[in-house]
């Protein structure tokens, strides 16, 4: 491999040796006080590069030097966050011809294999003069493996709530271990982290999955509730060497917990985590598997709902989906929709009273309509609830807060309100079809997706990648460091288009007052002003 110093910004370098050569106090941030150094560096990382470890942010003289020669973005502003690789740990780990060079399937593919070099850009919409930004390893398979068949001894455990396509990444783990690399040892955990320690587990061949992603649910079955210690215990005892997880925000810090426990007790053991979730709610991947089947199916109810209303006088349609935090799946299937009057969802905090208030969103719609329509995500308006009901807030065995129904609290106050205070009879129709949209199997779109994300944790571990979450990063397969997907929930940005795109669509009202705005924007230019002050210290 090539490498000039104008590239110097983004190197594969092993980080141990980097700093047992030049003990460096900052992991992952290195600086060159001259051109010479950097080369000599360089020189001595190029015979160690095949390795394929950490891709390390080198902040080099050099680059600062092409910056002030005319070119605004040097390679500087080039970031990789990559994933941790076994070889970090084991520097003689061997490595091994990847037996897909061989494979029929791949025979005339004109580039089997994923160049290291190949980066996914965090974002894609970028400026003539903005910087380079974050990036992450491409997915994909490798020249060079560090697994033989014949030592893999897998596991794939499932974890959280449900979502269409967890039985067909099962399925895919499984084919793709044994077609692709002739893996036959792969264990199946049953009933989440703690199937680990209490439960016994599953021989999974591609003869027992077979047919699986016909079927809703998990296969393996799912719970909530860790223990760390127990499942590395576990996982060290049963000799497994790699390890695919498949669940949500939470199941990801699990993930990171289990890297991080096997990290310290030096053992090769790969950790792919495959995320999971109805709500859509993980970080930096596009979209979660399963999502646009929950969407589809939710139009069913949706247009069940519509039929209700729209047959009888002063119709009032209330359809509840999931979204704990987020309000994806209300949020578009509204949109597909088009029926709907009004979203709500937990990011968009609404109001009943007074001018601008649903209650009088509703009226107009019933005398300009006769029916009216609203879609509601479960965790939107708790706060309303917890109040009137005055309940103490439970929490289940992760720690997730459970949720009061808001479903049935909007429905008995809208009913409160035309009767008693309105005085109309109004036609109430309820309809909560919320598990019935995640219990479903995947329809076709989703396993394809399901196939990729599959294929990609496969290659990723037998390619020695650990502690990484794989997914699509603007639709290109990216292997993400795990905590990057969990320091933050994804939810329906409220300032963004797609929810003034709902807004417009349904000319709900927006439930932002005068007021709000006028704080927000006060709030965002004293933000912007101490920005500028940062920028400039
Ligand atoms: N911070 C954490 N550290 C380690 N493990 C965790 C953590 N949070 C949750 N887990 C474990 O991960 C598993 C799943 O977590 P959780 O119930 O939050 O669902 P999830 O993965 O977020 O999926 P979903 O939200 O889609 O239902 C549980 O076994 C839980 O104990
Ligand atoms: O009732 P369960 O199985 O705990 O799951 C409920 C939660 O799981 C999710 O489907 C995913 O987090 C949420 O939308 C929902 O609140
Ligand atoms: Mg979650």
């Amino acid at each position: 491999m090539e490498l000039s110093l104008s590239n110097t910004s983004s190197l594969r370098i092993p980080q141990n040796d980097f700093l047992s050569l030049h003990n460096c106090s900052r992991p992952g941030s290195f600086h060159f006080s001259n051109k010479k150094l950097a080369s000599k560096s360089i020189s001595l990382w190029r015979s160690l590069i095949w390795r394929q470890p950490h891709l390390v942010r080198l902040e080099a003289q050099t680059a600062i030097e092409s910056n002030a020669s005319g070119d605004k973005h040097g390679d500087d502003d080039f970031i990789v966050e990559d994933v941790p690789h076994l070889t970090d740990f084991f520097p003689d780990l061997p490595s091994y011809t990847n037996p897909l060079k061989k494979s029929q399937a791949y025979a005339i593919v004109k580039k089997t294999f994923v160049s290291p070099e190949d980066m996914v850009a965090k974002e894609i919409i970028v400026q003539k003069d903005s910087p380079r930004g974050i990036h992450f390893r491409r997915a994909g398979p490798r020249e060079k493996v560090f697994f033989t068949p014949e030592e893999v001894r897998a596991c794939i455990v499932t974890c959280g709530g449900l979502c269409p396509g967890i039985n067909t990444v099962i399925r895919e783990i499984v084919c793709g271990l044994k077609n692709m690399y002739g893996v036959d040892d792969v264990l199946g955990i049953q009933g989440g982290y703690s199937g680990f320690y209490s439960k016994n587990t599953l021989n999974l061949t591609t003869k027992v999955v077979n047919d699986i992603h016909k079927r809703g649910g998990t296969f393996l079955q799912t719970s909530r509730g860790h223990d760390t210690k127990k499942i590395v215990d576990n996982i060290q005892d049963r000799g497994i060497n790699q390890v695919y997880i498949i669940g949500g925000d939470g199941t990801q810090k699990g993930a990171a917990a289990i890297y991080k426990e096997v990290e310290k007790r030096g053992i090769k053991v790969a950790v792919a985590g495959i995320p999971k979730t109805i709500d859509n709610d993980i970080a930096v991947i596009d979209k979660s598997f399963g999502f646009d089947t929950a969407v589809e199916e939710a139009q069913r109810a949706i247009n069940a709902a519509h039929v209700e209303a729209e047959s009888v006088q002063n119709g009032v349609g209330i359809v509840k989906l999931m979204g704990r935090y987020s309000g994806f799946i209300a949020m578009l299937a509204t949109l597909g929709n088009r029926d709907v009057d009004c979203c709500l969802i937990p990011e968009s905090p609404f109001y009943l009273e007074g001018p601008g208030g649903l209650y009088e969103y509703v009226e107009q719609q019933l005398k300009e309509n006769k029916h009216v329509l609203i879609v509601l995500a479960e965790g939107a308006g708790q706060e309303y609830v917890a109040q009137s009901m005055q309940a103490f807030q439970e929490k289940d065995a992760s720690g997730n807060r459970l949720l009061l129904d808001v479903g049935l609290w909007l429905t008995q106050n809208i009913k409160d309100y035309f009767t008693n205070v309105r005085k109309m009879t109004i036609n109430m129709k309820y309809i909560d079809p919320t598990y019935m949209i995640r219990a479903i199997p995947s329809i076709a779109s989703d396993n394809i997706y399901c196939t990729l994300l599959a294929q990609s944790a496969v290659h990723g571990a037998m390619a020695g990648f650990t502690g990484f979450t794989v997914g699509p990063v603007n639709s290109r397969h990216a292997y993400i460091p795990i905590n990057r997907v969990t320091e933050t929930t994804n939810t329906v940005n409220m300032t963004g288009r797609m929810w003034a795109r709902l807004l417009a669509s349904t000319n709900q009202p927006s439930f932002v007052n005068h007021q709000t705005v006028r704080e927000r924007v006060d709030k965002e230019t004293i933000d912007a002003i101490n920005n500028m002050k940062i920028n400039s210290t």
